[in-house]
């Protein structure tokens, strides 16, 4: 086990290139199962969820050429089972991704629990209903057992009951890989969503309304293989752009997708953090801002809220609650769809933050408030981000455990920050 060690007060500053999205990587590492042909992704961020995807692949019979640190190389050709295994699939909330492909392919898969940060209930139904949808029976046992009629799969016109991320990235695969139309209706179309719709195409299909709610997918009996390039992480650049912040830190994020970042940009605007995109793609974040919460109309508390695409983002909720403990005024944060999110908030206020937790899903954070260091331990990807971002700001000493979390989802992250001056160590745990 390890721990980072964190000395706060020094501005973050310089220039950082995001990495490949963690969220749009899974999706398409798991894409390399719908056909016999070689499937090349590039800038894979080389993150534990990443590692832990490749190793279910491999189990499955995948073979996997590492060509650098985010590239590699997979063929397909010869899996020789359709039944996850249990100890890989609760690794990663991922594994569940291979249950469309598998089905597509196969006609079968078996699906253990898969894993995950635990902030909330996590339902798997719009999976299985898009499952359903194209005709497959599921069994819902110790695994879940989803199987094709003997003909086959068949195209369909299928209603999500909510736009689910993952769901949607299930739908798209398997319809992908049915010959015929299916259309996919409130549909997610996250960054990550739209990633995974323009590799299928690559690899044979026709998928029209990308980035919408309403996808046509024109699938095919017979996926080909493909070379694609991973889009940057628009979670990971939000919480480069909250950790310059909350240092007084100047930064240049560069390679950014300028859509992606409206919502993000917004929000963090109404916590008082500017932020400029240029014409090249980079994300430039003016040092020393004093952060003011804005209010609405009429001197009223203003609030963020997440919700589906394009919305604010689920996973930078937990980032926005630190950004806000800086920032001088109150603001409500509303975490609509993971019941068990907010509650990591204690940690920052045993390290100052004046935060009061409403219900489970709503928060009013008060600031600005000088944190100070303190040891504290990431019940997930996300919270541990945000304590990160507690202990740059802070006065003193941090201590940050089960660093395993953040790994999950950021590349290097120790690294990359003393990069830009943090003062910053990964220690083992005795
Ligand atoms: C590997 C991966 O890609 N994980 C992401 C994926 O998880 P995942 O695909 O599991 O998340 P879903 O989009 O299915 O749903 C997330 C949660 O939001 C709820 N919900 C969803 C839609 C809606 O309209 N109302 C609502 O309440 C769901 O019931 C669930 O509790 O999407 C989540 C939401 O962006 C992200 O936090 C995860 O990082
Ligand atoms: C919730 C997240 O990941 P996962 O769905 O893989 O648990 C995340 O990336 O913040």
């Amino acid at each position: 086990m390890e721990k980072f060690v964190i000395e706060g007060g020094v501005p973050l500053s310089g220039t950082v290139t995001p990495a490949g999205n963690k969220n749009a990587a899974l999706p398409l590492l798991a894409c390399a199962l719908l056909t016999d042909e070689d499937v090349t992704l590039r800038n894979v961020p080389a993150i534990r969820d990443t590692e832990a995807l490749l190793e279910l692949l491999v189990d499955l019979g995948v073979t996997v050429e590492r060509i650098d640190l985010n590239t590699v190389k997979m063929n397909a050709a010869n899996v020789s089972k359709t039944h996850v295994d249990a100890d890989l699939a609760e690794r990663i909330r991922a594994s569940f991704l291979a249950a469309g492909p598998l089905l597509a392919r196969f006609g079968s898969a078996t699906m253990p629990p898969p894993g995950g940060d635990v902030i909330g209930r996590r339902r798997l139904d719009p999976h299985l209903d898009a499952f359903r949808a194209l005709g497959a029976t599921v069994e819902h046992g110790k695994d879940i057992v989803i199987t094709a009629p003997d003909s086959g799969l068949t195209p369909c016109d299928f209603f999500m009951d909510e736009p689910s991320v993952m769901g949607t990235e299930n739908a798209l695969m398997a319809a992908a890989g049915v010959a015929g139309t299916t259309i996919i209706r409130n549909a997610a179309c996250e960054p990550h969503v739209q990633d995974v719709a323009r590799m299928l195409n690559k690899m044979g299909a026709a998928i029209e309304g990308i980035g919408s709610n309403v996808m046509t997918v024109h699938g095919v009996a017979k996926l080909g293989g493909c070379d694609h390039a991973v889009s940057p992480d628009h979670i990971e650049i939000g919480s480069f752009m909250a950790l310059a912040g909350v240092t007084g830190g100047e930064l240049d994020i560069t390679g950014c997708v300028a859509d992606d970042l409206r919502m993000v940009r917004l929000a963090f605007r109404r916590l008082g953090l500017e932020s400029e995109m240029r014409e090249d793609g980079t994300c430039h974040i003016p040092g020393n801002q004093k952060l003011v919460v804005q209010r609405d109309a009429g001197n009223y508390q203003s609030k963020i809220e997440d919700g589906p695409w394009p919305a604010f983002p689920a996973d930078l909720t937990s980032i926005a609650v630190a950004l806000a403990t800086q920032a001088e005024g109150s603001v409500l944060i509303f975490e609509k769809m993971f019941e068990n999110r907010l509650f990591f908030v204690d940690k920052l206020i045993s390290m100052g933050a004046e935060i009061t937790i409403c219900d489970p899903h709503r928060a009013i954070v008060i600031g600005p408030r000088q944190l100070r260091g303190a040891r504290v331990s990431s019940p997930d990807i996300r919270a541990g981000m945000a304590m990160l971002i507690a202990a740059v700001c802070a006065q003193g000493t941090s201590e940050i455990h089960n660093v395993r979390d953040i790994d999950r989802g950021y590349e290097r992250i120790d690294e990359r920050l003393r990069a830009l001056g943090a003062n910053i160590e990964r220690v083992p745990v005795t």
